[in-house]
């Protein structure tokens, strides 16, 4: 369904992983230091890249089976999970970069007047010492991380929440994102969403992903939203 832009917005929610920040290099860096702990081959950075988007636990899962939704061993995740972990707390932000036009973008939006949030299937305990790294954390008045409510993204929970936070109904929250997570999240929700075509959604073109838009990168976005 096409919206008449540009859309009136009462907060601008932007997803991590593919969005803000480039971090599969350093996801697959823990992954393969996880790998060789468990003396098991490597796997590619664009392999990697591909798990990227349901959380932690799933891209271990994905490491350590070759597939999207490999079961492992119980015993074998028990021991990778914590091992990831350790790795990943190690080289969380060594090769992490915002993409282009990130920086810029939140500093426009903010001083344009809207409220930021930033809702990810990242687990917490590494979203905001990242976000903190990156230099950004300040921008987002509330962040969400995957495991700070019971249900993550494609569910629309964190958007609902967001928007019962807000007092705001859910067509007045923009969600800008990187893939299918995003914007099956954004729909269950209400929500119009805007996806960047530059990160991780497994592999295939966003444009031709259920969306409201699709831009280059961030500072785009203000010209096709207005404050409602
Ligand atoms: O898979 C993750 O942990 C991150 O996913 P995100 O794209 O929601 O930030
Ligand atoms: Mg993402």
């Amino acid at each position: 369904m096409n919206k008449s832009f540009p859309l009136p917005v009462k907060a601008v929610v932007i997803d991590l992983d593919g969005t803000l920040l480039n971090t599969a290099p350093d996801l697959a860096e823990a992954a393969q230091r996880m790998l060789r702990d468990l003396a098991m081959p490597p796997v590619s950075l664009d392999t990697i890249r591909s798990y990227i988007g349901n959380g932690i636990a799933n891209l271990v899962k994905r490491a350590l089976t070759g597939e999207m939704h490999g079961k492992p061993d119980d015993a074998l995740f028990v021991k990778a999970l914590p091992l990831f972990e350790k790795h990943y707390d190690e080289v969380l932000h060594c090769e992490t970069r915002p993409y282009p036009g990130v920086m810029e973008g939140l500093k426009a939006l903010r001083d344009a007047g809207y409220t930021l949030v930033c809702i990810t299937n990242k687990a917490q305990r590494f979203t905001l010492p990242l976000l903190a790294a990156m230099g950004m954390k300040d921008y987002f008045d509330l962040i969400l991380s995957g495991d700070s409510l019971p249900r993550k993204k494609p569910d629309p929970l964190p958007l609902r929440y967001a928007a019962i936070y807000y007092e705001v109904e859910p067509k007045d929250l923009l969600l800008v994102g990187d893939s299918l997570n995003d914007s099956q999240a954004a729909r269950a929700a209400g929500c119009p969403v805007v996806l960047l075509p530059y990160g991780y959604n497994g592999g295939k073109d966003v444009r031709e992903q259920d969306c409201d838009a699709v831009i280059d990168s961030l500072p785009e976005l203000l010209k096709l939203i207005r404050k409602a």
